[in-house]
């Protein structure tokens, strides 16, 4: 036993499990009844009521036992499936109850038949479960509870605690008003509100704490935990809206989430970045160098979408700042628009469609051609311009492409040597080169009068790759004869007024920036990205990070790991296994890599660490970051 001085004091139901267990009884024996959902739901009612101290606790145990209709033949299965039922951060710390055993106690209003044996595995004795007694009839019919228990009676908890006259801190952890009132009595000191499997407001807004998992209370009280750092205390910032999924699944992580409609300017962002661990963004919020001084705590920036330019990953590297993005999840959208569009511009459709809406019939096949057999030009062949490519061959297109760097032909493509050539050669060009800053004005005047008289253009990379001004003027002129554009020099940071000089030119399609904007690509996303944040954050995994030195280790039974980020200068790894072997700690698996500005290491030991050593491995000259893991 590790002596603190302290006796814990724990609730049963929805706190050790996740649970209710006259509701999980309930369940069992009314399952052949007809009227079982409003049973269940009445008997719901009355539990929270008893819990929460709106009708006394002996009332609602009556109420309760007499709904039930249940026998002792069901305590066994019930019991089967409580152990199944265990919170989880309860079961994932279970070496806490083995080593403080003697200083925890069970005061539960719920029954010794089905909490014992729960109990036991925790290593909590029968002697240390303060619960109710059922009373049975001669065929083993519960019929009521043993009366003269001061838990069936309404805040029999005060009595039992006082009765038990414990030394040292008392912490009380519970989910329910009437474990809060042995503290309200003054027979406990603290009152730790226990939110893992119920939020109850009455108890949380009177606790000294509230804590959404075990591994919250070690951690306020300094005891060993599975996890170094609880994850609700790690700030999730989302911004521009991504896809609630995204939300749910780090919630449901255990994360604590903030989501944010638009993005924000840098003054603001500044302000808001401040504690937060980790950071989600599209393609509008910028996180600058300024930004990233400004963030004291950020460990993470999520992408959610293909582009990352707006990040400046090289600061980020150089904090130790990890990036991931989705590079794929939105690859088929935007294929998808974009034949979309070449159909729609070489039919002229938008000019017809807006002269219905305008009240005016004007039937003709002018300007409006098949686009089987026509040249599609695809500048840039990467995951977008080569799906594009295969999409736009099975319509009849003949397809040539441009790309900076060697690229396989997909189908009967073909690739043209220079951009001159393939503009000469297109009757629709589209735009699909990466958000790199050098692609600033690829196409101005000089490219656009290379194209052929009366070709469209359609751009859904990046704003600042077309000179929009050259191309407002070409099109005036009916050098190009329509033009597809989702993406503009300067776009405004959330949904609103937005001018551009192609604004009422004909045969132009203009779009707000959606060429991703898909519920299935919004989806993926929302998946992928918090996936990859979420195994860097658990396990210290790189894998497809944009910015860092991409690393995973399999996890090693009965280990901790320590995650090391410095710079990549001589000496610094020889450094990290000098003070490991200081401390005798045996390295059970380590892996390094480095790129030319930083290294970064997983190691794992088999040993339990101190404080100091911890402290010698953040001192080390050159660390950017340094992380426990568990
Ligand atoms: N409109 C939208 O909503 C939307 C959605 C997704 C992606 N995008 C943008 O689409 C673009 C393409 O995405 P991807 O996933 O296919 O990227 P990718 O990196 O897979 O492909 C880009 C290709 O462009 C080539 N390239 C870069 N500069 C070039 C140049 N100057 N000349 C010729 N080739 C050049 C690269 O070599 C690469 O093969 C990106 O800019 C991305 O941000 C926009
Ligand atoms: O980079 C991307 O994936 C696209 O430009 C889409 O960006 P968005 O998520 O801001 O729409």
């Amino acid at each position: 036993m590790i002596a603190t001085g302290r006796k814990y004091v724990f609730d049963f139901d929805s706190t050790l499990t996740r649970v209710e267990a006259l509701d999980v009884l309930a369940e069992m024996t009314l399952k052949d009844r007809s009227d079982k959902e409003a049973v269940l739901e009445e008997i719901q009612n009355i539990t929270n009521l008893g819990i929460d101290g709106d009708i006394s606790f002996t009332e609602s145990l009556e109420r309760r036992i007499k709904l039930l209709k249940a026998n002792k033949a069901d305590l066994a299965p019930l019991i089967a499936a409580l152990r199944k039922k265990l919170s989880k951060s309860i079961e994932e710390n279970i070496s806490f109850f083995h080593d403080h055993s003697e200083d925890i106690y069970v005061i539960s209003c719920g029954f010794k038949e089905f909490i014992d044996p729960i109990v036991a595995d925790l290593n909590i004795p029968s002697e240390r479960v303060y619960a109710n007694t059922f009373k049975f009839d001669a065929d083993g019919n519960i019929i009521g509870f043993d009366e003269d228990n001061v838990l069936s009676s309404h805040n029999g908890k005060i009595q039992c605690l006082k009765d038990l006259n414990l030394e040292g801190e008392v912490q009380v952890i519970g989910d329910g008003y009437s474990d809060y009132v042995m503290r309200e009595a003054g027979i406990a000191d603290k009152f730790f509100a226990y939110t893992e499997n119920v939020h109850r407001e009455k108890a949380a807004s009177n606790a000294d704490y509230v804590t959404p998992n075990l591994n919250e209370f070690l951690f306020v009280n300094d005891l060993p935990r599975k996890v170094s750092y609880p994850k609700n205390r790690i700030k999730i910032l989302l911004l521009e809206n991504v896809h609630s999924d995204a939300l749910e699944r780090l919630s449901e992580e255990g994360f604590s989430v903030e989501l944010i409609k638009n993005a924000l300017p840098e003054e603001e962002l500044i302000e808001r970045i401040k504690g937060v661990h980790v950071l989600g963004i599209r393609s509008k919020t910028q996180v600058t160098q300024k930004v990233l001084d400004a963030a004291d705590r950020l460990m993470v920036v999520g992408a959610f979408c293909i582009g990352t330019t707006q990040i400046d990953l090289d600061a980020a590297k150089k904090k130790g700042v990890v990036v991931f993005n989705a590079p794929y999840s939105n690859t088929r959208s935007v294929v998808e628009l974009a034949i979309g569009q070449i159909i729609m511009l070489k039919r002229s459709i938008f000019a017809r469609s807006t002269e219905i809406h305008q009240g005016k019939w004007f039937k003709t096949a002018l300007n409006s051609q098949e686009v089987r057999g026509k040249n599609l030009g695809i500048v840039g062949y990467g995951n977008i311009g080569k799906q594009l490519s295969v999409l736009a061959e099975a319509i009849g297109m003949h397809v040539y492409y441009y790309d900076v760097s060697d690229q396989l032909a997909l189908g009967n493509a073909v690739k043209c040597n220079s951009l001159e050539e393939l503009l000469g050669l297109s009757d629709v060009v589209t735009l699909h080169i990466d958000d790199n800053k050098d692609n600033e004005n690829f196409i101005g005047e000089k490219e656009i009068s290379q194209m052929r008289d009366g070709a469209m253009l359609i751009n859904l990379s990046r704003g600042f790759v077309v000179d929009i001004s050259a191309l407002a003027a070409a099109l005036k002129s009916g050098k190009i004869g329509g033009a597809a554009v989702d993406v503009y020099p300067e776009e405004p940071r959330s949904n609103g007024e937005f001018f551009t000089e192609l604004a009422g030119l004909e045969n132009v399609i203009l779009t707000p920036h959606i060429g991703g904007s898909t519920e299935e690509a919004q989806k993926d996303i929302a998946e992928f990205v918090p996936n990859k944040i979420m195994e860097y954050i658990n396990s210290g995994t790189t894998v497809d990070a944009v910015n860092f030195p991409n690393i995973r280790l399999p996890k090693q039974q009965n280990s901790h790991r320590f995650l090391h980020t410095h710079k990549n200068v001589p000496g610094v790894m020889a450094k990290i296994n000098e003070i490991l072997a200081k401390y005798e700690m045996n390295i059970s698996g380590q892996y390094l890599s480095t790129d030319p500005d930083v290294g970064y290491v997983i190691t794992d030991l088999d040993k339990d660490y101190n404080k100091e050593v911890i402290q010698e491995l953040k001192a080390i000259n050159h660390t950017l970051k340094f992380r426990v893991l568990y």
